[in-house]
């Protein structure tokens, strides 16, 4: 025994040697597991399917997550959308067979989109708006109908369908307006939100956050919410009937109260002559108790392309004449003090963008000018300039910009300061703004209530500060050696 630790004292080197390198094993093994421990593992996707049935088009969206982190700082995102070919599920209410149909193309997207493995645990949910609203009210049964169509034919496909159904104008405003805080990541960091403005075919909807409310002044237009920690009383409403196309037979209809053979119309462009029936024009419930007694069966849309006399009669078509609240929008519907930025999409972005008048510090009279000198033009040369727009869209631009501005301005309040902090977009970082992601978000619980619980330190921060330690703890152990290499200089090795 003695004899091996004379040995041993008089030649430690090796085994110094010995420690240092399992000292160095040790410390890459301890950083590396803590590291790799902590590292996101790899990453998967989680889908989800949302089809927006609008009363003129359908589309469907396809939305991406991290499996790992859909509960908390994992960001959705939109990875492809679709247009379904033809009109809304509402226009096949005499043939609802064909609105079920009409989805297979992009569903048959969506399956080649979504990996196979994940297509039994994605949700596919539709939802319908201002389109199925009104059919729903003039012929309910006609509106089962395309539901149950609807679903036969989503039904068939892999996913895991969770129902289709008509989300109400409430919801419609609430969740454009999720979408966007969500997408401009206002809600999880607790900034002032932004305000949301959804021009649709049928409705149109209006949703910001007020200081001056908090829903005890007209309850029915309040929506509350609690979102990563933090409370939003949001004022919310839906106008049914003022989407861009039926606002305009709402205008129309201004026009042919005595029930005319011709009609020489502000709105559309000099030049512009059409045929159109009556019946056509007064087939919604948004028109149809007006529809002139004895008019005859058609009448001849010509064009006057006057801004002015335009925007006179886009006036007619809101009421301000009562209010029972402090203050109103139109049509007696409560509106509390406008706050803040505003994002507007759909129809007004569609609109505006066609007239280069998405940029807002445009000053408004001037963008009045722009649209004035537009309706002017003859609808000759409307067409001759744009051969590659549907004309269907082409002769609506002069009512659509004039609609919006009226319903901006003299409808929710908009003044020529306040017009500035509107933002007319489409997208926002790559997802379409409307109410689809909002509604998928609400419906599988991916925004939490509270703020989650996010770890004390960065990841950068925590490798660096293990790393530290760890050659801390080996310098303090090196230097506990000390003794070990003072005696091993004192009986230097003989050879
Ligand atoms: N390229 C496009 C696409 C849609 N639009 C309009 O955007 C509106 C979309 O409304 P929607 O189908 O979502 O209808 P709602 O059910 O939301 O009322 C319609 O007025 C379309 O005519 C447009 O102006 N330009
Ligand atoms: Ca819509």
């Amino acid at each position: 025994m003695s004899a091996q630790r004379e040995m041993k004292e008089k030649n430690p080197w090796p085994v110094t040697i010995i420690i240092i390198v399992i000292g160095v094993i040790a410390i890459v093994a301890l950083v590396t597991v803590a590291v790799l421990q902590n590292m996101p593992l790899s990453q998967k996707y989680k889908y989800g399917i949302v089809l927006d049935a609008g009363s003129s088009h359908t589309a469907l969206y396809i939305y991406e997550w991290p499996a790992e982190k859909d509960n908390n700082t994992g960001r959705v995102e939109q990875t492809h959308s679709c247009k379904v070919k033809g009109p809304g599920i509402s226009s096949y209410a005499s043939d609802p067979w064909k609105a079920g149909e009409s989805l297979k193309e992009c569903m048959k997207e969506a399956e080649m989109k979504v990996p196979g493995k994940r297509h039994h645990e994605t949700p596919l949910y539709l939802g319908a708006t201002a389109g199925m609203r009104l059919l729903n009210m003039e012929n309910g049964s006609a509106s089962d109908q395309v539901f149950q169509a609807v679903e036969g034919a989503l039904q068939k496909f892999p996913f895991s369908f969770q129902g289709a159904r008509i989300l109400s104008g409430q919801e419609e405003g609430a969740f454009g307006w999720v979408t966007v805080n969500y997408l401009d990541d206002r809600l999880k960091q607790g900034l002032e939100t932004t305000g949301a403005l959804d021009l649709g075919g049928a409705s149109t909807q209006i949703s910001f956050v007020s200081s001056n409310y908090n829903g005890s002044e007209s309850p029915s237009n309040s929506v509350t919410f609690r979102l990563y920690g933090n409370n939003y009383n949001l004022y919310t409403h839906s106008f049914l009937c003022y989407g861009k196309d039926q606002a305009m037979k709402l205008m129309l209809a201004q026009q042919t109260k005595s029930g005319p053979e011709t009609i020489l119309d502000p709105c559309f462009h000099p030049g512009y002559n059409e045929t159109k029936s009556y019946s056509d024009l007064y087939n919604s419930p948004c028109v149809s108790n007006r529809k002139p007694q004895g008019a005859p069966a058609t009448f001849t849309h010509m064009g006057r392309g006057n801004f002015q006399q335009c925007q006179e009669v886009v006036k007619k078509v809101f009421d301000f004449t009562s209010c029972k609240y402090s203050q109103c929008s139109f049509n007696g519907v409560f509106q509390p003090l406008l706050q803040g930025p505003f994002g507007a999409f759909s129809a007004y972005y569609f609109v505006m963008n066609f007239l280069n008048l998405t940029n807002t510090s445009i000053p408004l009279d001037a963008v009045r000018q722009k649209i004035k000198d537009y309706c002017a033009t003859p609808w000759k040369q409307v067409m001759a300039q744009h051969p590659d727009v549907k004309v269907n869209y082409l002769q609506e631009y002069c009512f659509g910009a004039t609609y919006i501005l009226t319903l901006l301005t003299e409808g929710y309040n908009f003044t020529s300061e306040s017009y500035s902090n509107i933002k007319f977009i489409k997208k926002i970082k790559g997802s379409d703004a409307g109410w689809t992601l909002g509604y998928m978000l609400n419906l599988t619980n991916m925004i939490p209530a509270e703020a989650p619980d996010t770890p004390p330190l960065p990841h950068a921060g925590y490798v660096s500060i293990v790393t530290l330690m760890a050659i801390l703890l080996f310098i303090l152990f090196l230097v506990s050696l000390r003794p070990l290499w003072r005696r091993c200089s004192k009986h230097p090795r003989i050879i």
